[in-house]
């Protein structure tokens, strides 16, 4: 949904052991700083004994004195009840990255949706391992970095990655068919802060080839993942996901065709929850208040 950035709108999320009181005392202190509630989502596995989850976007009045003193203020609540918290400004936009390898598809629906003002994020570099889509990128007038990464000089190359990515300041990534395996050393710079598409419907098919494993299986359904990268190839929080009834008439390539669109459609819709702080992480899960 195309929503313009509001320049007083913020909003805070909120994970905690669930307890009573929590809603009131949030509410409470953001009606004390004159804040407007204009969205509350919330989640509760199980009243007992289990977590709450919580996303409040919220307008306010004289933003450049109250944001601060609410950023600053706010762990009186969050101590009391031993929140994981965060507040973000819809001011930030924030500094995506994208890393690719040889498939466009992914990419060109990012761009296309960044270039139409749909999706609000900054691209400061888009990467690859690859030189095919230097062209392409830089048509968007985005910078493009061609890292090159083979069996010997993975290590550098992701040494490379990382600095350039810490220098641009960047807040998040997305794989967008990217065919690199990143360590955990790569990972750990950025804990649930890079998306992947995969390009099957997980659990199904981890790893290379989905669409080869999913012909051989004679599947009547494919599908796309996309989740946050951990150390665990394709185990990620899964974020979202999109799936294609198909037949035996498919060939491997008919799926690989038909995948595209799934993949994308799936990309997006994450890249876009992520921007607009719609999801949680709680253990290998998510809670996404699209
Ligand atoms: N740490 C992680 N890195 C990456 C993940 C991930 O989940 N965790 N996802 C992949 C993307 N991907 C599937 O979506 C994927 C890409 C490549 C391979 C693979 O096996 N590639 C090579 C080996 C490459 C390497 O050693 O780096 C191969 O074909 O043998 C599997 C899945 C992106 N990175």
């Amino acid at each position: 949904m195309l929503q313009s950035k509001k320049q007083d709108r913020a909003r805070v999320l909120i994970s905690c052991a669930d307890q009573p009181g929590i809603v009131s005392a949030v509410s409470n202190f953001l009606y004390n700083y004159n804040a407007n509630i204009v969205q509350s989502d919330q989640y509760s596995t199980d009243p007992e004994g289990g977590m709450f989850f919580m996303r409040i976007e919220f307008d306010l009045e004289d933003f450049d004195h109250n944001f601060p003193l609410i950023q600053e203020r706010f762990s009186e609540v969050g101590d009391r009840f031993d929140m994981s918290w965060r507040i973000e400004s819809e001011r930030k936009i924030k500094r995506m990255a994208i890393f690719v390898s040889k498939e466009d598809h992914c990419l060109l629906e990012l761009l296309w949706k960044w270039r139409s003002g749909e999706l609000q994020v900054d691209i400061p570099a888009i990467i690859s391992n690859h030189p095919d889509l230097q062209a392409t990128v830089e048509s968007y007038g985005v910078p493009f970095y061609h890292i090159p990464v083979n069996k010997g000089n993975k290590h550098d190359a992701e040494e490379d990655a990382i600095e350039l990515l810490k220098n641009l300041d960047i807040d998040f990534i997305v794989l967008a068919r990217y065919m690199q395996i990143l360590s955990p050393q790569f990972v750990s710079h950025f804990t649930h802060k890079i998306i992947n598409i995969h390009h099957s419907f997980l659990p199904a098919f981890i790893g290379a080839n989905p669409y080869k494993k999913a012909f051989n299986r004679g599947v009547k359904l494919i599908g796309a993942t996309a989740h946050y990268v951990t150390d665990d190839l394709d185990e990620g929080p899964i974020i979202e996901q999109e799936v294609l009834r198909v037949n035996h008439r498919y060939s491997i390539a008919d799926l690989k065709i038909g995948g595209r669109n799934v993949e994308k459609i799936a990309l997006a819709r994450a890249v876009e929850w992520h921007n607009d702080d719609k999801v949680l992480v709680h253990g290998n899960k998510t809670i996404v208040f699209s």
